[in-house]
Parts: structure tokens; sequence; C-alpha cells
């Protein structure tokens, strides 16, 4: 793996839970890219990496920082006495898109001085955000959306991940002043075939003019 820059993409959410892994996946299948996840944080159950290796078929990159506890990544690095260092994190060069899913919400610590925003700002690589469609996601999005700009993060779009809610989502990216790319709805069964289809839904033009630039 050399290191420099890269054609990326990062993937973040209004929260932890959101749908990011699910999005992400969607968007490395789609894009033909290969699957990042720097900080897992919680390893019980199928890690981030496994569900996006599984649902795309793409290439998947090791992470950093692998930490048990299923908790914020500062905290969970600190139970194991591991402190994680941004430089650390410098962003890889691969064959494709890279496709960067971080952890929870944009605002999350990696350390006791360091927001994961702030590798979004370092990395340089336009963002796309996912966001619920339900009660509650309006204040969530707005937030995120002025946390992103106030750092100078690119926003590519908002990819909504739930159930149909038109007013949310025009008054989302109308008062945001953010594209909608569209939605991925509950899927059942969710697996690549299902993944594929919901995202020929997506509008990827956005993303793939925000990654060349
Ligand atoms: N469109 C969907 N259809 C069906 N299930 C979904 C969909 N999106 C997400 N899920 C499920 O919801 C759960 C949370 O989604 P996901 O893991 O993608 O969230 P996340 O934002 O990546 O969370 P984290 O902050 O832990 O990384 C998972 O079990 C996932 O399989
Ligand atoms: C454990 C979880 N699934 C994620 N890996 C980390 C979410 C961190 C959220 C921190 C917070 O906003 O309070
Ligand atoms: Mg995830």
């Amino acid at each position: 793996m050399r290191r420099g820059t890269s054609r990326a993409l990062i993937v973040t959410g209004t929260d932890t839970g959101v749908g990011k892994t699910v999005v992400a996946a969607g968007l490395v299948q789609a894009l033909e890219g290969v699957y990042w996840k720097p900080v897992q944080s919680g390893l019980d159950d199928e890690t981030d990496s496994d569900a996006a290796r599984r649902l795309s078929g793409r290439p998947v990159l090791p992470e950093i920082y692998r930490l048990s506890l299923p908790a914020s990544p500062h905290l969970s690095a600190e139970q194991e006495g591991v402190h994680i260092s941004p430089d650390a994190l410098a962003m890889p060069v691969v064959d494709g898109p890279l496709v960067i899913e971080g952890a929870g919400g944009v605002l999350v610590p990696l350390n006791r001085e360091c927001l994961f925003i702030e590798m979004f700002r370092r990395w340089a690589a336009p963002v796309v955000l996912v966001a619920r469609t339900g009660l509650g996601t309006i204040n969530h999005t707005l937030l995120s959306l002025e946390a992103l700009r106030a750092r100078e993060c690119r926003v590519a779009g908002v990819i909504f991940s739930g159930p149909a809610n038109p007013d949310n989502e025009a008054t989302i990216a109308a008062m945001g002043r953010v594209r909608s790319l569209g939605r991925v709805p509950p899927l059942a069964p969710l697996n690549p075939d299902t993944l594929a289809a919901a995202f020929s839904g997506i509008d990827l033009a956005p993303v793939r003019e925000a990654m060349s630039c």
C-alpha cells in the first residue's frame, strides 16, 4: 500500500446505526472501488469491513485500529491503552476510488483532542452524508451539514436511508442547500443484488464529479 493522495470519498452519517456501512457498500460496488474503515470500535458482531466485503464483493483494506469495545473510538482505545493518532490514519493510495467510512457521526472523538471530522478535513475528500428519513432527521442532518461546512468539508450530497418521507427529504435538501442523491429503502433481504438494484436509483453523477476535483 503506497501513501499519498487517492481519488476518495468519505461516507459519514448523522449518527451511529443510520446505514453508513450499507450505503458505503453500495457506493463501493457502484463505483468499483475499494472500501476502508480506518477505525473499528466493536468486534463482537460482523465488523463493518466484513459487512462491506459481503455486500459489495469489492476489495477491503485492513483497519488501522481494531478496538473491542463497541463505544466511541476514544473510549474504546483508552480501554485498551491505545492512543488513536491522526498521523497513523494517512489516506492509503489504491487503484480505483477509495470509499472511507467514519465511525458514528461527524463529531465523534478519536482521542481527547481530535474529532473524526478533523480527519475529513485532512483527507480533503468529498463527503457523502447518510441520513435517516424519519422524525428527528431534519435537525440531525442540518447540524451535521453545518459542522462539515464550518470545517470546509465538501459535501457531495445526502443519501437517505429508510422508508420514504418526501417532505423530510425535500426540506433537508432545500434548507440544507444540499443535493439529495436518493434513498436506500429498507431491503429484505439485504444482499449484493438488492443493494445494487437500490443503487440504480441513486444519483452518482455529483459523487463522481466531486471525486474528480
Ligand atoms: N437499507 C437497509 N435495509 C436493510 N437493513 C439495513 C439497511 N440499512 C442498514 N440496515 C441495517 O441496519 C443496521 C445498521 O446499519 P449500518 O451498520 O449500515 O449502520 P452504520 O451507520 O454503518 O453504523 P456504525 O455507526 O456502527 O458504523 C445493520 O444491521 C444494517 O444491516
Ligand atoms: C459502536 C458503534 N457501532 C460505532 N462503531 C461507534 C459509534 C460512536 C458514537 C459516539 C457518540 O456519538 O456518542
Ligand atoms: Mg458502519
